[in-house]
């Protein structure tokens, strides 16, 4: 029998002052064990607020009570407390760059927490999957669709999708228009991720003013992935809920329900008949996930696929965008850095019918610190990512720290260091291209570090190279009216930005 319908039982059958006291009981005992857990348990040596140690409770004050960034939040613990805090009754953060490799190295097969990764509802994708080796079983499957070669091979793809955005701009500006390039590269990642991995169109840069339902619904639904991890019970209620009533009780999201359902449709057809796969121009997802051999013999079911499918969507939309989107505005807050990348540009690519290949594009140093100065600003997957240590312990930032204890430390605080970044504050692709900057480059890490990194960073690069030099070759771009308080941002795993989309008059340069 479970608690609650233990209470249950015990309250119908039994009378009220007896129940009152059990009830007492339970009560004072879990005060009693988190006060006990917070003084005496393994990590009671860990400074922190004495809150944080005695329930879980207080991180859902600072994000869901508070509406307030868990990782701003945490830079004030650190200042306050110092290298390491104790963030919770069994969890731990680090701000020290030195810890973040000691957390997310290769030899680490340390597994993920269950509670920040269950609560995305992708269990049984690889992003969500906790264990190592059940990840890494399905990142072999998936990892030679993105290898570098792979994306080489289909940049045509996301060339495509550039060149789309780029007549969508053009037009705008014909009716004397600026863009909302914010809309516009979230519109550009997601037709790209999804006709990459599944073959799939819903051409949403062909939606007026790139207000695409789908991209529209991803935005609205990311404070969602808060709720859901504090309160893990309303994330079961609503995925259990049919189509037509999610929409009802939140029309902000139905894009991203129809494209589910879409997905959903997609799937069951590929299982049903996987011959439909030949007609694909390219290799797919579901022809990775249904090739045999490379699952040693394992079938998934249609969960599994629809589960991989959202992932991946999730995972790659919203990073590659942003960085994009953060990298374009800071380009063009400056003018010098602006006349050097379109300068560049102009050598590299003289005539515009003649557009050049991503390989051409990684030749030109002054795009490649531009586009590397985007990621480490870019706050891509901005919340600590929650790993677990193993048995025995482990040694991070040179503090030891007990078995099976939660631990992670966000990537800003080592992009945003000022140990290793001069003026870490400051847009500055020049620090990329110093004598010593091979070592500055061992600590950049926006796709993170170790066994479970980014397998999608090949693509993210593809769509970044061919993403700045279109746009910065084909168009005087000009900031229409942002500032740096539009980069503003409340946190949701990844950032859900809070100031006004960027947006840019986009005139085309004469041919
Ligand atoms: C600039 C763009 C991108 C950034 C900054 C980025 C960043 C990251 C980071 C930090 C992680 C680790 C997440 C964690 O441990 O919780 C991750 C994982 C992942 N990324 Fe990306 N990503 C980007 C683009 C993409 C793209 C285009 C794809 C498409 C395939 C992708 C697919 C994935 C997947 C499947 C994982 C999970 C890997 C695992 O758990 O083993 N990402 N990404």
């Amino acid at each position: 029998m479970s608690l609650p319908e233990t209470l249950w039982f015990i309250a119908r059958n039994f009378p009220i002052y007896p129940t009152l006291g059990i009830l007492t009981y339970v009560l004072f005992n879990g005060i009693y064990k988190s006060i006990k857990g917070a003084y005496s348990g393994p990590l009671s040596a860990f400074p922190g607020p004495d809150f944080a140690a005695m329930t879980g409770w207080y991180k859902t004050f600072i994000e869901l009570y508070q509406k307030r960034s868990w990782t701003m939040h945490l830079r004030e613990l650190h200042k306050v407390y110092g290298p390491v805090v104790r963030v919770g009754p069994n969890e731990l953060h680090f701000d020290r760059p030195e810890a973040y490799y000691d957390i997310y190295n290769s030899a680490n097969h340390w597994d993920k927490e269950p509670e920040q990764y269950h609560s995305f509802g992708l269990d049984r994708s690889c992003f969500a999957s906790l264990k190592y080796a059940q990840a890494q079983e399905r990142r072999d499957v998936l990892l030679p669709m993105f290898s570098r070669q792979a994306v080489t091979k289909l940049q045509s793809l996301v060339q495509n999708n550039i060149d789309r955005l780029c007549e969508a701009l053009e037009a705008n500006d014909a009716a004397g228009k600026s863009s909302d390039l914010f809309y516009g590269l979230r519109c550009f990642s997601l037709d790209t991720i999804l006709q990459y991995c599944f073959n799939l169109s819903i051409d949403a840069l062909g939606a007026p003013g790139f207000k695409a339902p789908a991209v529209e619904a991803m935005e609205a639904s990311l404070p969602t992935t808060i709720f859901f991890r504090h309160v893990p019970v309303l994330r079961q209620f609503v995925q259990s809920l049919p189509i037509w009533i999610s929409i009802q009780l939140s029309p902000a999201t139905t894009g991203l329900v129809r494209l589910r359902a879409l997905l959903g449709r997609q799937v069951n057809q590929v299982i049903d008949n996987p011959k439909s796969l030949d007609d694909s121009p390219h290799e797919t997802v579901y022809h990775r996930l249904l090739d045999k051999k490379a699952n040693n013999g394992k079938v998934y079911d249609p969960e599994t696929f629809y589960k991989e499918a959202q992932a991946l969507i999730f995972a790659a939309g919203h990073p590659t965008a942003n960085a994009l989107t953060v990298g374009i505005f800071h380009v063009l807050s400056n003018n010098g850095i602006k006349e050097r990348l379109v300068g560049e540009l102009q050598e590299g690519w003289p005539d515009l019918n003649k557009t050049p290949t991503f390989e051409d594009l990684e030749q030109l140093p002054y795009l490649t610190a531009v586009i590397t100065e985007s990621l480490r600003m870019s706050p891509g997957i901005v919340s600590p990512l929650l790993r677990i240590t193993p048995f025995g312990g482990a040694t991070i930032g040179g503090i030891k720290v007990p078995s099976r204890v939660i631990v992670g430390m966000s990537g800003t605080f080592v992009h945003e260091s000022e140990v290793l970044f001069h003026d870490a504050k400051n847009f500055n692709p020049d620090r990329w291209l110093v004598d010593d900057s091979a070592v500055l480059e061992r600590w950049l890490a926006p796709f993170s570090k170790g066994p479970r990194m980014c397998i999608g960073q090949n693509l993210a690069y593809c769509e970044m190279f061919l993403g700045f030099a279109a746009l910065f070759r084909r168009f005087d771009l000009r900031l229409d009216g942002n500032t740096t308080r539009d980069l503003r941002y409340r946190e949701c795993y990844v950032p859900q930005f809070l100031g006004k989309h960027l947006t840019c008059f986009c005139r085309p340069v004469e041919k």
